[in-house]
């Protein structure tokens, strides 16, 4: 391995977008040469399909370019070879129990509900892209095995790299996601029993490098299920976010799902009334799903109220879009509430970011 320190010190700067380490840290740049006025690179890349194969080199490219006294840049492009890249896998699989484990400082939300329709994975999507405009990183499980929405909702049919026999997630509106649905083909329901989930699961967080993960969201099938126990046993220091409609029906089986949380050990942060009144043009409010659902959730359970998102046609619309309001309209009330919830999680607890090492093998 030769590299010119110049260059070294150049192309430290270029990051592998999926991985999110210099490229000189992961082994990809196993030659960096200055010949006279030429830079000579060779980039080894992780795997050949890799889909962000020409932004890295056009990365490389600049960096190298940069260097005082080269007029021009050769990159020879190729893959690394099995055993390097295994190493590699084998480096980020050692600095992965750090990320999720019960130490870790990656914060994790649960977002449950009692039962399904109350927009809980637009809570979800909605909040992902909220905390990531507010410079957190962020990653979301899409775990509602027979509504799996995110990918859909972010505007996203990307599905997971593979190196190794570790997933690189797919990244859309800031927020790195997995899904069940990218798993099956079509848009068919997954009729996975306990086991399969809990192993699916388990892969999500074991399996899909995450990197430095601020938040970890988790979109919940509805209900009291098997996915509900299983994150319960491999997460128990999970948080748990319950979403409601005002309907006071809802709110009792919301109370239910919050209870199967706790029972595994797992904090009920608050909850999240969404579908509340939404403002009329006379000024007058349409309570279309009733009041007061999630001021009484609140109470049974003990915890706080932490926001009450109304009824919008632009929530709804961006989520059909794949364009989540909050960004594409962060004024709509709706997503107000929701960059105010991102805001109160963001202060009910510091998030502290840190790098995992990645000592040479
Ligand atoms: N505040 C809101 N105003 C208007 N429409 C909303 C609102 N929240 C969600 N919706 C719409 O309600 C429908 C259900 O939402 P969503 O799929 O997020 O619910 P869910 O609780 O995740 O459902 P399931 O768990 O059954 O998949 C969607 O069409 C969504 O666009």
């Amino acid at each position: 391995m030769t590299i010119d320190p110049a260059l070294a010190r150049a192309l430290s700067t270029v990051v592998d977008p999926e991985i999110r380490r210099p490229l000189v840290e992961l082994d990809m740049i196993p030659e960096a040469v200055l010949d006279g006025t030429v830079a000579r690179i060779r980039l080894e890349l992780t795997v050949a399909a890799c889909p962000a194969a020409d932004r890295i080199q056009a990365d490389v490219r600049q960096a190298a370019a940069s260097v005082p006294g080269v007029e021009r840049v050769e990159v020879e492009v190729g893959v690394m070879a099995p055993a390097v890249r295994q190493a590699l896998v084998e480096r980020l699989r050692g600095s992965r129990p750090a990320q999720l484990g019960p130490g870790t400082l990656t914060r994790i939300i649960a977002v449950a509900s009692g039962k399904g329709g109350v927009g809980k994975s637009t809570v979800t999507a909605n909040l992902a892209v909220a905390l990531a405009a507010r410079g957190l990183s962020v990653g979301v499980i899409d775990a509602d095995v027979h509504g799996y929405s995110i990918p859909a909702l972010l505007g996203t049919d990307a599905r997971p790299t593979r190196v190794g026999d570790m997933m690189m997630p797919p990244e859309a509106h800031g927020v790195r996601l997995v899904s069940i649905g990218m798993f099956v083909d079509g848009n068919r329901s997954v009729s996975w029993r306990g086991p399969m989930l809990h192993r699916t699961l388990q892969q999500f967080l074991a399996d899909v490098w995450w990197g430095d993960l601020d938040v970890l969201l988790i979109d919940m099938p509805p209900g009291t299920g098997d996915v509900a126990i299983s994150l319960g046993q491999l997460l128990p220091h999970a948080e748990v976010l319950v979403v409601t409609t005002p309907q006071r029906a809802a709110a009792d089986v919301a109370e239910r799902a919050a209870e199967v949380a706790r029972q595994t050990g797992q904090r009920v942060l608050g909850v999240v009334e969404n579908m509340a009144g939404l403002a009329q043009p006379d000024g007058s409010i349409l309570e279309l799903f009733g009041a007061g659902g999630g001021d009484e959730a609140a109470r049974r359970l003990g915890v706080p109220l932490l926001a009450r998102i109304p009824l919008s046609v632009a929530l709804r619309a961006g989520g059909d879009a794949g364009a989540p309001v909050v960004a594409a309209e962060p004024t709509d009330p709706a997503a107000a509430a929701v960059i105010a919830l991102a805001e109160a999680l963001r202060g009910t607890r510091p998030i502290a970011r840190r790098s995992l090492p990645l000592a040479p093998a």
